[in-house]
């Protein structure tokens, strides 16, 4: 089959042989039993699986996968990889905590116990299954896809299971990383055991250790056989700060790792550069793959980071080339983000293949560890006087600040240098060096607040961030998810101020469903705010400034 006709969620499939006798009696019981009406997992009927999703209001709805409309081909043929672990029932689209499919399991299990299963393998299978649930259930990690392998109990299950050379298991306890986060309890082990993976996890929970750790624990280092993995990532501080993680991970390994920077891709022969590791932002790989000093047929694993952001209307063609040049058959490939529109999803099914989705905690929702806030402040003069006035009254830096455009960070940060307070701001009018010192120096503690576009809405880990201020309100949910996230990161807590005037109040309903998800408190005259159409909110504004209007249009 075309790699690019295989489908995401192609291995969802039922062993009607070997279940037979349950199956039997699960087809007769299973309408009394699992009623639609409270359905929101998995249910097996009329010989394949039927997905309930329920509505936004009330009435769950049945969703038949795409695989299960193509099932018939795809079950004569033979997977080219596969898992390790024992089948296990799969949980749907829809992998919640409260899916269906959790309490189902066992009875599987059990069913299986009752037959008196002979061999001691099959005992173990099953203890392994309900391990793993349990696990899985603990951590609230959700799958999807069939086969998958155990999540990890502890850092040293890597060496354990997966033979983790004493170099990377000394290096993650030197970075004081104790345990694995839920996300790379699950994701590492389905990278490892040469399956694609499809995750979503809260922003700050560990997603870039979950994708680079089973690289380098497969790769071997100088190889001469050009670039083995490449990581994709929607900005170049987003992909500098990847190549360091990596480097910190890699720490006393020959590892090459290689950040694409704008000489490299106009003018790098990596015929010559020894590179194991390739980090990019996607024009700057398109651009270098153009030029052809660059081949990429050997590629083992392809991550895209911040998958969704990638998936959108400006990227799409320069991933494309990407996967195009990643031509090896074998390559896997992984695609991480803290949101999962159903959009990406279905694109993403075109490229992947067998692969496994692990979607930790409630998909496309804000970190449970940010205390959030929406603060209305009548009009932009309104948002000024509040922001000083709150500085006013306490700081608490490292404090980011978000604006919604270039001009409107220049204009912010003009009105601060005149308070007394370290700072600085980041857009992409500056020079590379500018917005590499920018990010340094907050990093630093050099400057106290940092007023940022978009650009580092994404990815950017600052460690204990203690407040995100949306000066402009953001123009989306996911915008929302990803600018707060870059508080409250690796356990910390954090605190999110979204300020709001009359412009804005028709798109509350978007991010106060985001923030009731999280456990925050919202005042229900917002949720009862009409359902919008067009989910994007970019207004113009009037120009950030104390001075009289007069006065402002002179200077
Ligand atoms: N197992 C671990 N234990 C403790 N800290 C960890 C662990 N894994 C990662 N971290 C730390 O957690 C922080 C956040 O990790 P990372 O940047 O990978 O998050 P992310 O999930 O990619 O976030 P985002 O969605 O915002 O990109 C980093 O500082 C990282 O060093």
């Amino acid at each position: 089959m075309e790699k690019g006709s295989t489908l995401l969620f192609a291995g969802t499939r039922f062993n009607r042989k070997r279940f037979a006798s349950i199956f039997e009696r699960f087809h007769e019981q299973a309408l009394k039993v699992y009623q639609p009406a409270t359905l929101c997992g998995v249910c097996l009927c009329n010989f394949r699986l039927i997905f309930w999703q329920p509505k936004e209001e009330g009435e769950p709805r049945e969703v038949v996968p795409q695989s299960f409309k193509n099932s018939e081909k795809k079950s004569k043929k033979k997977r080219k990889r596969s898992g390790t672990a024992p089948a296990e029932v799969v949980e749907g689209f829809n992998v919640f905590k409260t899916s269906e499919a959790s309490s189902l399991t066992p009875s599987l299990t059990d069913d299986l116990k009752q037959e008196g299963s002979s061999s001691s393998q099959r005992k173990e299978d099953v203890k392994q299954i309900e391990q793993a649930a349990l696990l899985r259930k603990k951590y609230g990690i959700h799958i999807s896809g069939y086969n998958v392998p155990q999540p990890l109990e502890n850092f040293s299950d890597l060496s354990s299971r997966f033979r983790c050379k004493p170099y990377l298991s000394e290096n993650l306890s030197q970075l004081g990383f104790k345990e694995p986060t839920p996300i790379q309890r699950q994701a590492i082990p389905v990278i490892l055991s040469g399956r694609e993976c499809f995750a979503c996890a809260p922003t700050g929970s560990g997603k870039t250790l979950a994708f680079l750790c089973p690289i380098l624990m497969k790769i071997k280092p100088g190889s001469k056989d050009g670039i083995k993995a490449v990581v994709l990532c929607p900005t170049r501080e987003l992909a500098a700060q990847t190549v360091r993680e990596c480097k910190k991970l890699t720490r006393g390994r020959k590892f090459k790792i290689k950040l694409m920077t704008k000489e490299l891709s106009r003018s790098g022969d990596f015929t010559k550069i020894p590179c194991d590791i390739l980090v990019s932002t996607p024009l700057r790989l398109d651009f270098a793959i153009n030029k052809r000093k660059l081949d990429l047929s050997r590629v083992e694993y392809l991550v895209l980071d911040e998958s969704d952001k990638l998936f959108e209307l400006g990227f799409v063609e320069q991933i494309d080339s990407v996967v195009k040049a990643c031509s090896n058959p074998s390559i896997i490939r992984s695609l991480f983000s803290a949101t999962l529109p159903d959009t990406v999803e279905e694109l993403a099914r075109s490229i992947m293949h067998d692969a496994v989705r692990v979607i930790v905690g409630k998909k496309n929702s804000a970190s449970q560890l940010i205390k959030q806030k929406l603060v209305f402040a009548g009009s932009e003069k309104g948002k000024l006087l509040a922001l000083r006035q709150s500085f006013a009254e306490s700081l608490n830096p490292p404090v980011l600040i978000f604006v919604q455009s270039k001009e409107r960070a220049k204009e912010l940060y003009k009105e601060l240098a005149f308070d007394d307070i370290k700072a600085d701001v980041i857009h992409a009018d500056l020079t590379q060096q500018q917005r590499e010192d920018a990010v340094d120096n907050f990093r630093a503690g050099k400057t106290w607040v940092l007023i940022a576009t978009d650009v580092i809405s994404r990815g950017m880990d600052f460690k204990g961030v203690n407040c995100v201020i949306n000066y402009d309100f953001p123009e989306s949910a996911t915008a929302y998810i990803h600018r707060i996230g870059r508080s409250g990161r690796a356990g910390r807590p954090g605190e999110a101020i979204t300020l709001y005037t009359e412009e804005d109040k028709p798109f509350l309903r978007n991010i106060a469903n985001v923030m009731v998800a999280s456990g925050c408190e919202v005042p229900s005259w917002i949720l009862d705010l009409p359902k919008l159409r067009h989910k994007k909110h970019r207004v113009k504004r009037d120009n950030i400034s104390t001075l009289p209007e007069d006065n402002a249009a002179e200077e």
